[in-house]
């Protein structure tokens, strides 16, 4: 079995690290100290964090300065996410250290803006396709912002270096990553796809794994590892390779 990356997730709400269903506001379960929470990821052997501040994504303000505390804490790679959408957040974001951001909004909003900066900054630009059906969701995925396939596109065309895919309906869930969404976006692009949302099992890691040939490269897990249903050290012995 080829090597799947993995990104164990540290969502930050408030000050403290979270998981939300569906991605909506008010669903949060607490996990305590994000900067905790990081660190033991790191200790069991991540590769990746995948870091987000929830309040920037929804406009409920920021957590920019625990978020620079986290990531500059980290020895391991750092993809930032949540609230990316101008030149300031963006210096702010790059700022951090991160090996790369992501960016979701802005991608649907401000295209010139996010064109610009993929020219910019290559590959340390990711998009987040955070799509309920093949509908993209944008302002921390409670607004619509047009088609998954015709977003993708233009992304690509123009030089878009790797894709974040998210099943909203899926993510906080436990209920199993969209295979059939990641093989389709996989069969759209020749980039990098990154898995989001859902994951419950090891088993669902194997199966994303099994998707590395047709191009996903990464799988985001979140409310797997702190509902403790494996520990991250299975997770990547299961998707070593
Ligand atoms: O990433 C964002 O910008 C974001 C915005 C609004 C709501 C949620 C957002 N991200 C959530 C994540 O990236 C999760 O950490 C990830 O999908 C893990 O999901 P799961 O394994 O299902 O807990």
């Amino acid at each position: 079995m080829p090597k799947l990356e993995l990104l164990p997730a540290v969502d930050v709400r408030d000050g403290q690290a979270v998981r939300l269903v569906h991605g909506e506001s008010g669903s949060e379960t607490s996990y305590g100290s994000p900067l905790e929470a990081a660190l033991a990821w790191q200790r069991a052997g991540a590769e990746w964090l995948h870091l987000v501040d929830l309040d920037a994504a929804f406009g409920t303000g920021d957590n920019r300065a625990l978020i620079a505390e986290v990531a500059g804490a980290m020895d391991i790679k750092v993809e930032l996410s949540g609230g990316i959408r101008d030149d300031a957040s963006l210096a702010a974001a790059l700022a951090t250290g991160c090996r790369r951001v992501n960016l979701g909004t802005a991608a649907l909003e401000t295209p010139e803006w996010v064109a610009k900066v993929i020219a910019e900054h290559g590959d340390q630009i990711a998009v987040g396709l955070d799509v309920r059906g093949t509908t993209l969701r944008g302002r921390g995925w409670t607004r619509d912002g047009g088609d998954l396939y015709e977003t993708l596109a233009r992304l690509d065309s123009e030089g878009c270096a790797r894709y974040v895919v998210t099943d909203i309906a899926k993510d906080g869930t436990l209920q199993g990553p969209n295979l059939e969404l990641l093989k389709n976006v996989c069969a759209a692009t020749d980039k990098p796809v990154v898995a989001s949302g859902g994951v419950s099992s090891l088993d669902d890691l194997r199966a994303i794994a099994s998707l590395v040939p047709d191009g996903v490269e990464g799988a985001i897990v979140g409310k797997a590892l702190y509902a403790k249903a494996f520990t991250l050290e299975e997770a990547l012995q299961a998707v070593s390779g």
